[in-house]
């Protein structure tokens, strides 16, 4: 029989309701799994739901994983409060929680698309701050907020601009460039990472995978108008690139 301390353990991921965080972040991962974005153990989301942040283990199928699989955190003090058994915590929880605390995210996905990275190859610019994937006129656009405590989405004629990091060796390595680029773009709600793939987030679980759908759609047709020489904004259209 379970103790006490165990089963109220169990009671922080084990819940029949579907949107249930634990259960969600499966679901998802299963999904996003299909799309190529968390294969081979890699990429992955996690969700702050009031006090708790609920984070995926590292180094697992993370299409396979069952909901008692998954840590929760107390966002103030940053305890974890169920730590699964011979479990690691994502090494991506560094990043999640800059999401969570430096944007007040509701849920923060890291995907490994090729089609992220593929962008981080083909964007020129050198490294530093200026290092940003741009793009204009398209319809998905729309789909990506204006900015933190701004009204709206961005419209088909503005510019969306997402900065490019370097990557690192190790994943939670790339925090303080993560934050950097927070910090540089403010507006931004994704950084991408050369060669490894994407950070986005969003003030709940359903924009922000909406916008990462709609990124990764940015980012395949991007990649499709370089290879027929077609421009990504109307500045490189009159400067000839
Ligand atoms: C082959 S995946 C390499 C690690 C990585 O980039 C990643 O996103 C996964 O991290 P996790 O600790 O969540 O497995
Ligand atoms: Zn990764």
């Amino acid at each position: 029989m379970a103790s006490d301390s165990s089963s109220a353990s169990e009671q922080l991921v084990l819940s029949a309701d579907p949107k249930h965080p634990a259960n969600l972040i499966c679901e998802l991962c299963r999904g996003f799994y299909r799309l190529g974005w968390v294969t081979g153990t890699g990429g992955g989301t996690s969700i702050r739901h009031h006090d708790h942040i609920y984070i995926a283990p590292s180094g697992v199928q993370k299409e396979m994983m069952v909901p008692t699989d998954m840590f929760v955190m107390d966002f103030h003090s940053k305890e974890y409060l169920r730590k699964p058994q011979a479990l690691k915590p994502s090494a991506c929880t560094p990043l999640f929680l800059a999401a969570f605390t430096k944007r007040g995210a509701g849920c923060c996905i890291h995907t490994h698309s090729q089609w992220a990275v593929l962008i981080t190859l083909l964007v020129e610019r050198e490294s530093g701050p200026d290092a940003c994937f741009e793009i204009e006129q398209m319809e998905m656009i729309k789909g990506i907020p204006k900015g933190p405590g701004k009204q709206g989405a961005l419209s088909y004629f503005d510019r969306l601009r997402i900065p490019i990091i370097e990557n690192t060796a190790q994943e939670e390595d790339l925090t303080e460039a993560l934050e950097q680029a927070m910090d540089n773009y403010p507006d931004t709600y994704a950084v991408l990472v050369r060669r490894h793939g994407i950070y986005t987030w969003g003030d709940n679980v359903h924009k922000a995978k909406t916008q990462c759908e709609c990124l990764d759609y940015l980012f395949q047709v991007a990649v499709e108008m370089k290879k027929l020489g077609l421009p990504w904004t109307n500045a490189s259209l009159a400067d000839g690139l």
